[in-house]
């Protein structure tokens, strides 16, 4: 047997900056001491009393998990298609705004991490690189997510942009009419620095972000002005007779939306609640999922995102019948405290839990994943700690 040695126990990664953080939630930690407060709030916050927020990591912590054993799971395999084409995990990067408030380099050191694993990322709208330098960037699948704006050629110029420069979908995201009110933001005046902008507008639709006020969020201003809050069912139409790329609407939770929207030929769904930053008290995306996929024939996929943390949560989406999961913020937490190569460690935790948690429930395939790995525990999940308010 060894001799102890005297070397102390380790730290909590909490105790020091010199610890490595090893899960998302210490990369959350520890960017919360990098990143100005109101930039960590802007991440971090919800709508309203951020009701949906909690319950957005509540409902994953009420299923637990029916292992199966003496599986051969010597090799687990992660791979699976995302809209007929092959990606290394079923995990991908949620479209996120301004990703240059955490990272000097921004999208760019994004999509860099998400090709190292071969993972889908999705670019915002408002993204502060172009989409042409995010896709010069990119070595693994990129999608782009859409805002439709008021000014429709600017969503049309958008679609064009995207087409020439290879993206391979377009995901409009229909729960944000207008930006919900984040109290956090408002508190704070949030603003854009003046070295942030979004890359992909013009100066034309790009006015007062920068100068903030306490009481608004620049952000909820701009969007009011600028998002298309009359966009409807016939408007999709418009865009699906626009462009051949394959369209996803993000931001869905009932089973009538979805139905419509594969009657429309939408190819592929995103179960949201926007992270919980649109309407607070709406149902968790997870609990939503089921009805979801329920309501569609299996050509149209779905993808499902809010409060993935650990590599159990995308094996309880999967068994709940997601294709596929994203992740926000942990992306942010890790490309703050390490830019891209942070980032690459988070995504590829998740990957490695997710493995690890395949292995111990023997399913060593995506397609071994089934709803009879699930159990709907009476118990109410775990009681949330003060990091939880803030979904680390
Ligand atoms: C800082 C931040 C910015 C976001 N910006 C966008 C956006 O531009 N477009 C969009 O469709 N969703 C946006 N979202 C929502 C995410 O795509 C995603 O639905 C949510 O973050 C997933 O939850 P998670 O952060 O708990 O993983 C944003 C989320 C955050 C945290
Ligand atoms: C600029 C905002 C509209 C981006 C967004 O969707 C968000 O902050 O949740």
């Amino acid at each position: 047997m060894n001799a102890p040695t005297d070397r102390a126990a380790p730290a909590h990664p909490a105790d020091g900056p010199e610890q490595e953080p090893l899960s998302p939630r210490d990369y959350a930690t520890a960017a919360r001491a990098e990143l100005d407060p109101a930039v960590w709030d802007y991440i971090a916050g919800g709508s309203g009393d951020e009701v949906t927020l909690r319950g957005e990591r509540a409902a994953y912590d009420r299923y637990r998990l029916r292992p199966r054993t003496l599986v051969d799971v010597s090799y687990c395999e992660l791979g699976t298609t995302l809209l007929g084409r092959p990606v290394a995990l079923p995990i991908g990067i949620a479209p996120m705004a301004y990703h240059r408030l955490v990272d000097a380099e921004g999208e760019t050191a994004t999509v860099r991490a998400a090709g190292a694993l071969d993972a889908l990322t999705i670019t915002s709208t408002f993204a502060s690189r172009t989409l042409e330098e995010t896709a010069r960037a990119a070595s693994g699948p990129l999608w782009l997510q859409l805002y439709v704006l008021r000014e429709r050629k600017v969503t049309e110029s958008l679609v064009r942009r995207a087409e020439a420069a290879g993206y391979r979908a377009l995901v409009i995201t229909v729960d944000a009419p207008r930006m919900a009110r984040r109290e956090r933001d408002l508190r704070n005046g949030f603003h854009l620095p003046s070295h942030i902008r979004p890359a992909n507008l013009d100066d034309e639709h790009t006015g007062g972000l920068h100068t903030g006020r306490a009481g608004g969020s620049t952000l909820a201003a701009h969007a009011d002005r600028h998002h298309d809050a009359a966009f409807t069912w016939q408007d999709l139409a418009w865009l699906r007779s626009l462009t051949g790329l394959p369209l996803v609407l993000k931001g869905v939770l009932t089973a009538q939306d979805a139905r419509q929207a594969a009657d429309l030929g939408v190819e592929g769904l995103i179960v949201s609640t926007h992270g919980g930053r649109q309407l607070d008290g709406a149902i968790a995306a997870l609990d939503a999922l089921p009805e979801v996929v329920a309501a569609v024939p299996d050509a149209c996929e779905v993808l499902v995102d809010g409060g993935v943390r650990r590599g159990t949560d995308v094996l309880k989406a999967l068994a709940l019948g997601a294709r596929a999961v994203l992740v926000g913020r942990p992306v942010l937490w890790g490309l703050a405290v390490g830019g891209a190569a942070g980032a690459e460690r988070v995504l590829t935790t998740l990957r490695d839990e997710l493995a690890e948690a395949m292995a111990l429930t023997g399913r060593p395939r995506i397609d071994t994943i089934g709803p009879d790995l699930l159990h709907r525990s009476p118990d109410p999940a775990y009681p949330l700690t003060p990091d939880d308010r803030d979904m680390a």
